[in-house]
């Protein structure tokens, strides 16, 4: 049984740094090979309603994640996972939720007990669900020839077109190094998957940030959303003429899916399909709701009380989409008259 000299508590959204230095450190290491500032502990909330915990290494020596050294980047740390400092402390991650007891989502995925991992090319992919898509799933992978965690996506093909079209637009996204964009680093195929390897994103996604951590309620300030619209438009003015990117915010790792979107023409330099998005990414962001999807959706108790849920969904559906055609925007109500700069913004 190891000797346990100290236990670091991580609470939501508070960060604890871990290095030499006591002046920029929260939790201080004294050895030698320990950089100034080695690495930082995060906790936020993820998409799915769980907690995500994450380290980014900023050091010069990295740090071994259960045996493997990883270097400059961030890892999800996973209940279980030990991490160790050069020559130093090692750490094991338990996961103590101690807020309400019930679960957050109903869709949590609830991680296996004993993890299963399986190789897929040179990649170890594990069985932590990341999360799922209308078209993917994606998992939690180690690769292990470049010291790092990644993401990987794997999308179920039916025909040989499929293969053919996702490829072509894989193959071209895998050109594009930005800085505001998620890279893709690999991709290998069989009969049944395409499984792309894509740049983990440990900082949850973006309207989880916004409904969750903000001051102001369900919506960020002004000057936030500014500095987070900057850095999309920055990814999306690289993109120009892709039809799918998972534009990164650096500073946070954040991600952010595009949204369905009308026709695109190659006139401008960011497409006109993006702009519509990112000016609903902005909308949501300044008023924490969305434009046209805020019709109250349907409860489970329609399906209890014998109404047709399906019916009901599709009726809000019809909605959302006359909303968007007709470019339906409820701008007089809070918290708009507030928001002097925004109010230079609208959908149209
Ligand atoms: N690079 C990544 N790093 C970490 N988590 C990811 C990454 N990519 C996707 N995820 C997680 O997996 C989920 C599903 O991703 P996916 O790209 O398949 O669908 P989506 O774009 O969110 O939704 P849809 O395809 O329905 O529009 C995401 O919502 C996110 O929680």
């Amino acid at each position: 049984m190891p000797n346990i000299i100290a236990v670091i508590h991580l609470t939501l959204n508070k960060p604890i740094v871990i290095g030499r230095n006591p002046e920029l450190c929260s939790y201080v290491v004294t050895d030698a090979l320990v950089s100034g500032v080695h690495c930082k502990l995060y906790a936020v909330r993820s998409p799915c309603g769980g907690i995500i915990i994450s380290c980014q290494d900023v050091s010069r020596n990295g740090i071994l994640l259960n045996g493997q050294c990883i270097r400059k980047t961030s890892i999800i740390l996973m209940d279980g996972d030990m991490f160790q400092l050069p020559n130093s402390l090692v750490f094991t991650c338990i996961h103590i939720w101690l807020g309400s007891a019930e679960k957050l989502s109903l869709f949590e995925p609830t991680p296996p007990l004993q993890p299963i991992h399986k190789r897929i090319g040179k990649y170890v992919v594990t069985s932590q669900c990341l999360g799922t898509g209308s078209f993917a799933t994606v998992h939690l992978t180690l690769d292990p020839d470049n010291h790092r965690q990644v993401a990987c996506k794997s999308i179920r093909t039916k025909r040989d077109s499929e293969v053919g079209q996702v490829m072509k637009e894989v193959r071209i996204l895998m050109t594009l190094k930005h800085p505001n964009i998620n890279e893709i680093y690999d991709t290998e195929e069989n009969k049944k998957f395409i499984h792309i390897f894509l740049q983990l994103c440990t900082g949850g996604d973006l309207f989880t940030y916004i409904t969750n951590y903000s001051a102001e309620g369900n919506r960020i300030c002004e000057a936030e959303a500014k500095y987070i619209m900057y850095q999309l438009l920055k990814g999306l003015n690289r993109k120009t003429s892709f039809s799918t990117v998972q534009a990164l915010i650096l500073a946070f790792s954040l991600q952010i899916s595009d949204l369905p979107a009308p026709t695109r023409t190659r006139k401008h330099s960011i497409m006109p399909s993006d702009c519509w998005s990112a000016g609903v990414i902005l909308y949501i962001m300044l008023s924490g709701s969305h434009p046209f999807d805020n019709e109250p959706r349907p409860s489970s108790c329609s399906v209890i009380w014998g109404e047709n849920s399906h019916q009901s969904y599709a009726n809000v559906d019809i909605k959302v989409k006359q909303k968007i055609i007709y470019a339906d925007v409820e701008y007089h109500q809070d918290p708009w008259k507030e928001l002097e700069d925004g109010m230079y913004f609208k959908i149209q």
